[in-house]
């Protein structure tokens, strides 16, 4: 098994505050890897190196055997890596089709010209479009909400169209910036569920989250960071009984604590 995304002694300043220091951890391929800590702790800022909206002041990070540190985002999200984001952000004016749809025209091959002028490639790519589009919303259980104004559904049905919207990109890596934030008991299980399912579909997954229910079930590695350091890593047992990472929640937060003990 080959390493897909790879970080190396990566680091970053603001001032004087190394908010990540000498952060060295892989993702493999197929793998789901939850990078967990208690607040504050760095997890957003790992995620902004990766997807390139912060430029490490230290160190690297390799997606497929090649260096990006540096590159810009939408370079990132062209070589594969998409993500998705605490706060929902879908378009409000679209249905959750065409929310979703946007996200494929992300790797359309065509131009903005050619499709004014209607050009036979262009209408087999926009086919080819709807079709993957339809498969995504089923498979994600969004098929009958598809002609609904996205922003009018429930929360956790919403989240579930940007997780949608993500997909249609075809990502090699998929960043999940805490997917269950807000989901009640049912939903939560349910997105268990889907997260084996877009792992199952080819693509590796990287999540921040802060609900173990989560992190615990679907995770095959851990990355446990605090005060912008790693500080353990390994399966979900392992993290479970380190005593550096129980300290590290219990230090923080007790209701924190007990959901990792
Ligand atoms: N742009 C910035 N300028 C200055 N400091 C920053 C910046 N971004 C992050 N930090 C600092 O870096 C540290 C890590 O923050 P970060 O948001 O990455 O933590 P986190 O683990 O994602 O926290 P949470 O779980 O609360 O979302 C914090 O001390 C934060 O204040």
């Amino acid at each position: 098994m080959s390493a897909l995304l790879e970080l190396q002694g990566a680091g970053i300043s603001f001032g004087g505050l190394h908010a990540v220091d000498d952060l060295s951890f892989a993702v493999e391929k197929g793998h789901i890897v939850a990078l967990i800590g208690p607040n504050g702790a760095g997890k957003t800022t790992v995620f902004n190196m990766i997807t390139g909206v912060y430029r490490p002041t230290k160190g690297k990070v390799c997606f497929q055997g090649q260096e990006i540190t540096g590159w810009q985002p939408h370079a990132i999200a062209r070589a594969g890596i998409m993500r998705t984001f605490q706060t929902i952000r879908l378009f409000p004016a679209m249905s959750v089709f065409e929310n979703v749809r946007a996200g494929g025209h992300l790797r359309a091959q065509q131009y903005w010209w050619q499709g004014m002028l209607s050009l036979p490639a262009q209408r087999r790519e926009e086919t080819a479009l709807a079709e993957r589009t339809h498969e995504i919303l089923c498979k994600l259980d969004l098929d009958r909400f598809a002609n609904e104004p996205a922003t009018s559904l429930p929360y956790g049905v919403q989240r579930r169209v940007e997780l949608a919207r993500t997909l249609a990109a075809e990502p090699k890596l998929v960043i999940l910036d805490e997917p269950a934030a807000g989901l009640n008991d049912a939903e939560s299980s349910a997105l268990n569920r889907t997260i084996f399912g877009i792992r199952d579909s080819g693509i590796t997954v990287l999540l921040v989250e802060h609900d173990m229910n989560v992190v615990m079930n679907v995770t095959d590695h851990i990355v446990v960071i605090n005060f912008g350091r790693k500080i353990a890593e390994g399966n979900a047992a392992a993290i479970r009984s380190n005593p550096q990472v129980i300290e590290a929640y219990l230090g923080r937060d007790e209701n924190e604590a007990e959901n990792v003990t």
